[in-house]
Order: C-alpha cells, then sequence, then structure tokens
C-alpha cells in the first residue's frame, strides 16, 4: 500500500466566463492516508465540491494530477475510469439519488449488480444492520423518513466495498440532531469496514468527527488541522 490512498499534485481547475476565468481550483496539494477520515470545510463556492469531483474521477483537471493508490487518474481510458469509479469509489450526494421503485435492499445493492458482481449478502446485511435499516429492507424510498432515506443512501456506498466513500454535504437536507447521528453512523461504518471517508461539511460541529480538517479558499487550501496533518497553512 502507497504512504497516500489519495494525493493530487498541484491541481488546477479553471472555468472561462467569459472575459474572466474562474479558479475553482489553484494549485492543490492535498493527501490522505489509508483509512483516514477527512473533512473539507470552506464557504460557498471555495472549490470543495470541485475538489471532490476531480478525486472521484467525475471531472478532468485543467492542470495537475489526481492519484488514487498511487495511480494517476488521466492515464485512465474512460472504460477503466468508469470501472475504477465502480469498484474504488463510493458516493454520497446530499440528495440521496434513491431509485423511487426500488426497495432498500435493491437500491443498496444495485451498484454491485450493475457491476456484474456477485453481492455478499452477509456483509450487505451486516451494513443494513449497523445503519439501522434491517427493518426497512423492504421499504420504498418513499416512505422512508430523510435521516432513514440517507442512510440507505450510506448503505448503498458502503455495499461496492469502496475503498474511499466521497461525500458531498451528505446531511444537507437534514436537521442537526439527525444530521450527526447519520454522520456518526457514517463514520462508524467506515472504521468497520476500514474506508478513507472524505466529506465536504459547512457544519463545523460535524467537521469535528474528522481526524483532519481541510480548508478551502478560493481554491486553495488555507488551513489543515488534526491529528496526522502535514501543515500547509
Ligand atoms: N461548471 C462550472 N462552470 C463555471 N463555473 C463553475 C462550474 N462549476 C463550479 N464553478 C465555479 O467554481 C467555483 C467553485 O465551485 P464549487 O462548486 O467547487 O464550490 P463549493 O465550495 O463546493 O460551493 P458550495 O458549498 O456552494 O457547494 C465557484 O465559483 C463556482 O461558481
Amino acid at each position: 500500500m502507497k504512504e497516500y490512498i489519495v494525493e493530487t499534485r498541484s491541481l488546477k481547475k479553471y472555468y472561462q466566463m467569459g472575459e474572466n476565468t474562474v479558479k475553482a481550483l489553484d494549485g492543490v496539494d492535498f493527501r490522505v492516508k489509508d483509512q483516514e477520515f477527512v473533512a473539507i470545510i470552506g464557504k460557498s463556492g471555495s472549490g470543495k465540491s470541485t475538489l471532490l469531483h476531480m478525486l472521484g474521477g467525475l471531472d478532468v483537471p485543467t492542470e495537475g494530477e489526481v492519484l488514487i493508490e498511487g495511480k494517476c487518474l488521466l492515464g485512465l481510458k474512460k472504460e477503466q475510469l468508469a470501472i475504477f469509479r465502480r469498484r474504488k469509489i463510493g458516493f454520497i450526494f446530499q440528495n440521496y439519488n434513491l431509485v423511487p421503485d426500488l426497495n432498500v435492499y435493491e437500491n443498496v445493492i444495485l451498484p454491485v449488480e450493475l457491476d456484474g458482481r456477485k453481492v455478499d449478502v452477509e456483509y450487505v446485511d451486516g451494513i443494513l444492520e449497523l445503519l439501522g435499516l434491517s427493518e426497512k429492507r423492504e421499504a420504498l424510498p418513499g416512505t422512508l423518513s430523510g435521516g432513514q432515506q440517507q442512510r440507505a443512501a450510506i448503505a448503498r456506498a458502503l455495499a461496492s466495498k469502496p475503498a474511499i466513500i466521497l461525500a458531498d454535504e451528505p446531511t444537507g437536507n437534514l436537521d442537526s440532531v439527525t444530521s450527526h447521528d447519520v454522520l456518526g453512523l457514517l463514520k462508524m461504518a467506515a472504521k468497520q469496514f476500514s474506508q478513507t471517508l472524505i466529506l465536504i461539511t459547512h457544519d463545523r460541529d460535524i467537521a469535528q468527527l474528522a481526524d483532519r480538517i481541510v480548508h478551502i479558499e478560493d481554491g486553495k487550501i488555507v488551513g489543515d488541522t488534526g491529528k496526522g496533518s502535514d501543515s500547509y497553512a
């Protein structure tokens, strides 16, 4: 295993808006160790989502590199990138993106099935149990509370056993008590299944759950605190 599971080198993403260049990311050197939990904080428009999208291979940098387990994403062909995303990365977004016609269990195993892999039923049952969803396996998403839907989305992200979980404001639609509960469960699950967790949040209380807090401003890392951090600021 490489020292860093995730690494960016001088990562830049510029958008040309007429005469103006928006520097969404402006030279980001970001490193995450295997099984670390890192929270990314920063004001709206500071570049958090852009960074997360680059890490997950959902977008291509203007300059610089993203390395996952030491492998440069830019070197991958389209098909290889799609396989990489399905196998290595679990995404959790603010709007849960559950399929309304499928029940909780079917939603959770969908990415594994789409990848043509055999479902590890015992493992999935363990995740549902851990997230308090065992009773809701057969329920349709529309009949669940926001917190339950988000837990189902977390279960789905965990089910394919990805090495890395990327979560973009996963509790943005939940009240603060539910947010804390859901995030606590996500943290516990990531630990239990030896996953690396990178989470964007506006909420400083939630960020405190992480091993490290990385602060982004105007597309640059301006602070990096917590155990195991390198010093950037
Ligand atoms: N497709 C795009 N075209 C043009 N500009 C973009 C695009 N995507 C992002 N930006 C700009 O890049 C900057 C960073 O955006 P980003 O979404 O990464 O911020 P953020 O920190 O995630 O914000 P929020 O907390 O509001 O989600 C912003 O100025 C945004 O307007």
